[in-house]
């Protein structure tokens, strides 16, 4: 039995959230989770993914949806659950919002966290594992990335919330040695759980490379647009570590294992594989293993987009003990999986009709 029993999941029915569930059980945890469904998809029961993480594991998740801008929601479940970690997925993340709503994304993303740290504070509960991103990093001074790597100039509001995020939580853990937190810096998350029982379904726009390409596969969208053939990489497209969703997974149990044994108030991990793959590369890659074609469309850049970006793993691996195992191909054999099982994604709450008899429902 692992020595963190229950872990809190903000965030948990999101495309990273539910993995993570996955393989919290699989290691032994209990799972609380809460999502508000801002950015994961809702049913009549409550979360498709968490349902379907409970078939792949055969394990209870307890699932509230609850929003941490309603401190005293939040507040019932740390009075109900003794809770000895949290994961903190919650976010808004889309990067073209953020930059028309920005209030919308310092509110949600954190006021968010200082509720939850408040609460977490007041319950007694000082172990955080927190999402963070690449993008805090900003347009590269030297590849691979290193944790050392400056951070901070970044050039959109959504980046800036995850980038103030690690500085308040560097004033914390400086202020009061009880904390102890990890920062975990992920790379390109793409693919599915390998069941294809669950998987990445935006509710949003479809903005990321890997989403997108599925849907040109599946004949849903008619050609991919490629943002920019200029960028100095070896064939002129735009670099990325993309990290399979299930080695990210792994990743937070690595940290949770960390944080159980050790005090180390506050680290940062980058999670990636630290190989770079470009756009031309990653679409050469799914053709050959779904035999499905992409037609491609070849634009100017997307404004805001960095050339290229990979990770220095090394301190995951020593510190963490942590490393990817899961290839390229993996990605896209595992996301297309899910793609081809659920085209629509998952089932969607549907309105009840109601029916209106003599102008009384
Ligand atoms: O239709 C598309 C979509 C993307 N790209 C390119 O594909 C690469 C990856 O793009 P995308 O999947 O959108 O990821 P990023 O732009 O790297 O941003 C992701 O990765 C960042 C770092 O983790 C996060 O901050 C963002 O939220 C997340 O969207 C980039 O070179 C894009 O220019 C295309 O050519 N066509």
């Amino acid at each position: 039995m692992p020595r963190f029993k229950n872990i809190l999941v903000t965030g948990g029915a999101g495309y990273i959230g539910s993995h993570c569930v996955v393989t919290l059980l699989e290691a032994g945890h209990e799972v609380i989770a809460i999502d508000n469904f801002t950015n994961s998809v809702e049913d009549e029961d409550g979360s498709p993914a968490l349902q379907r993480a409970e078939k792949i594991t055969g394990k209870k998740i307890t699932f509230y949806k609850a929003d941490l801008l309603d401190k005293p929601q939040i507040n019932a479940i740390f009075d109900k659950h003794p809770v000895d970690c949290v994961i903190h997925f919650a976010a808004l993340k889309a990067v073209g919002e953020s930059m028309q709503q920005p209030l919308l994304y310092y509110q949600n993303n954190l006021l968010g966290m200082l509720n939850l740290l408040e609460i977490m504070r007041s319950h007694n509960c000082y172990q955080m594992v927190f999402s963070s991103s690449c993008t805090v990093y900003g347009e590269p001074e030297h590849l691979p990335i290193t944790e050392t790597h400056p951070t901070g100039s970044i050039t959109n509001v959504y980046g800036r919330t995850k980038y103030f995020i690690e500085e308040m939580l560097k004033d914390l853990s400086a202020a009061d040695d009880k904390w102890n937190i990890i920062s975990l810096r992920y790379f390109n998350p793409v693919g599915a759980h390998p069941s294809g029982l669950i998987g990445e379904d935006p509710t949003k726009e479809f903005t990321n490379l890997m989403p997108f390409l599925a849907q040109v596969a599946l004949g849903k969208k008619p050609v991919l647009t490629v943002f920019g053939t200029d960028y100095n990489t070896p064939d002129g497209t735009g670099i990325r570590d993309y990290i399979h969703v299930m080695d990210l997974a792994s990743g937070h149990v690595a940290a949770l294992n960390l944080l159980s044994q050790t005090h180390i108030r506050l680290k940062v991990y980058n999670l990636g594989t630290g190989k770079g793959v470009s756009v031309k590369e990653l679409v050469n890659v799914f053709e050959r293993v779904t035999k499905a074609k992409v037609p491609l469309k070849y634009v100017d850049r997307r404004l805001g987009d960095i050339s290229a970006m990979w990770a220095d793993t090394s301190l995951a691996k020593e510190e963490l003990g942590w490393s990817t195992q899961l290839t390229i191909e993996e990605m896209c054999t595992d996301f297309w999986r899910w793609q081809t099982m659920n085209p629509d994604g998952y089932p969607k709450k549907t309105k009840k009709t109601e029916i209106v008899v003599n102008g009384k429902s």
